[in-house]
């Protein structure tokens, strides 16, 4: 397949950047532009290194702060880590450590350590009161038959699978807070088979998720092949470094990742434009020629987005009988307040992860709205040359933004943390605030049928040639970015063609 003549790839979050990378190792010779509108590269990663005087430093992520190295997206990323060289740069967390094992649900004014095994559900039964509704659960799970399919494509919430599955105490309590911690989103908002398409087999296939997990249902053949050939190619020292690690970092934050690969850029056949804002796209024939608003017109004859298609201003310029109107284009995304405390090492009731704000914990005891704490020196204190207490409070999400007052934000955050989790935290040595807008996208039920219509809408009006990437459409974790990103570059080798959504087309 000859490789495309030029490609223009539009956002340079780790989406786009890692496009702009696969592309230029796989196709040398195509004259490739990554267009990004603001003056830095990596979209909402963002890490900084606060000087704190006699406290040495602290290093502070406002947006993802750790990476997981399972699944196909994991691989990929430590596939790109390995070809990066950025292997000394590696920190690592255990899966026997606290911030592995002890994760926290504050409710309805407690902080309850949920189990991180089976053998230890009885000790957390007796201990946490919130929790004594995961025997019932469980029972109902096994009891409740599976819902019958009305056609292929039903979906539902994830809370309207839990509430059923699992009853309301464990849907209200403990399920809308891990939604708060991964999407900052109402579980009553998220597509279950687009954000759990694993809980939704096990159902199908075994009649309980319960059932599923231990007879081992849900495991997907094609994607544990991939896992383990993308796995197969990773330097052996890589691998055995990330043997038994639960989650990892890099010593400078996750923006190394960004930092590395625009280095990896660099003199290559990828011309970097950044501080230039899309203001629109016009097609002629089978040649896209994107227009910023700092007067570039640049043609190409592939088009790769990790931004929604509306905001290329595409509509009625590329082809008048599409509409990006459609809701697939436009997902909801909360805004997350994203607020680090930095104090002399303190000692905490807890240590682990952190916890997590269920909606049904009473305003009473989270006035502020709060969705979780993170405490970042427990998960990785080898970011920091000097024993710290560090905590990233988020609040937002569904509770929408209170103010955008900077000094009222972190007084917020302060006030929660000193209510919920120790009165010693009342004065931080220092603090970041950061509000992210418009942050991690909500799918709706049914967003997986609307790539699949998306799909094929891409290939009828742009034969391939226009392809989505990144989490507007295809998932929010950065190994999700980072497949999507690798597999657009791979079907337009191997096919000279690519939606970036051929993935959903088989999804069960
Ligand atoms: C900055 C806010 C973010 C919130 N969610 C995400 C970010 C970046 C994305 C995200 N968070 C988690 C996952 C699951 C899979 C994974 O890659 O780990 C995803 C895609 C889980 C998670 N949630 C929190 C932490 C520390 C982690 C581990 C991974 C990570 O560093 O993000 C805490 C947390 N994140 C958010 C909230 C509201 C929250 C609350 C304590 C939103």
């Amino acid at each position: 397949m000859p490789p495309p003549k030029s490609i223009s790839i539009i956002g340079a979050g780790i989406s786009g950047l890692t496009a702009a990378y696969h592309a230029t190792r796989l196709f040398p010779g195509t004259a490739i532009h990554l267009f990004e509108q603001s003056d830095r590269l990596g979209g909402w990663i963002d890490s900084q290194r606060i000087d704190l005087g006699s406290h040495g430093s602290a290093l502070v992520e406002s947006g993802p702060r750790t990476l997981r190295p399972s699944g196909v997206g994991g691989a990929l990323l430590l596939d790109l880590i390995d070809k990066l060289h950025l292997e000394k740069e590696l920190l690592t967390s255990s899966k026997t450590s606290s911030a592995a094992r002890n994760r926290y649900i504050y409710h309805p004014d407690n902080l309850n350590r949920l189990p991180s095994s089976l053998l230890a559900i009885p000790g957390a039964l007796l201990r946490h009161k919130t929790l004594r509704s995961i025997p019932r659960a469980i029972w109902n799970d096994l009891t409740t038959p599976p819902q019958q399919q009305q056609h292929d494509e039903h979906d539902e919430s994830v809370d309207s699978f839990f509430r059923r599955r699992f009853g309301d105490r464990i849907a209200d309590d403990i399920a809308s807070a891990v939604i708060h911690g991964i999407y900052a989103a109402d579980s009553r908002q998220l597509s279950l088979r687009f954000a759990f398409p694993l809980l939704h087999k096990l159902e199908q296939r075994a009649g309980s998720v319960v059932r599923g997990a231990f007879r081992g249902v849900g495991v997907d053949a094609r994607e544990k092949a991939l896992e383990e050939d993308i796995r197969s190619a990773i330097s052996p020292s890589l691998t055995h470094a990330m043997q038994n690690a639960s989650i990892f970092a890099f010593k400078e934050g996750i923006a190394q990742l960004v930092t590395s690969l625009e280095g990896a850029l660099q003199h290559s056949n990828v011309a970097i434009h950044t501080s230039t804002a899309v203001d629109r796209i016009s097609r002629h024939k089978d040649a896209y020629t994107v227009h910023t608003q700092t007067g570039l017109a640049v043609e190409s004859t592939h088009l790769i987005s990790s931004v929604p298609l509306p905001a290329l201003g595409m509509q009625g310029n590329v082809s008048e009988s599409e509409s990006y109107s459609d809701s697939v284009h436009h997902l909801h995304r909360p805004d997350v307040t994203v607020v680090t405390l930095v104090y002399p090492r303190t000692p905490l009731p807890i240590n682990g992860f952190g916890y997590l704000i269920p909606r049904s914990t009473p305003a009473a005891s989270n006035p502020h709205g709060a969705l979780g704490v993170v405490i970042d020196s427990d998960a990785m204190p080898q970011q920091d040359p000097a024993p710290l207490t560090k905590l990233t409070v988020m609040l937002g999400g569904p509770h929408g933004l209170r103010t955008e007052d900077t000094a009222q934000l972190r007084q917020m955050a302060v006030d929660t943390v000193t209510r919920q989790l120790s009165a010693h935290l009342h004065s931080p040595i220092a603090s970041t605030v950061c509000v992210q807008r418009a942050c991690i996208p909500t799918y709706p039920p049914g967003h997986l049928s609307a790539l699949q219509s998306l799909h094929h809408s891409l290939l009828s009006h742009h034969h391939g040639r226009l392809a989505v990437i990144g989490s507007p459409y295809t998932g929010i974790a950065v190994g999700d970015c980072v497949r999507s990103a690798w597999e657009v570059v791979q079907t337009l080798n191997s096919t000279g063609t690519a939606t970036g959504l051929e993935r959903f087309q088989n999804a069960v």
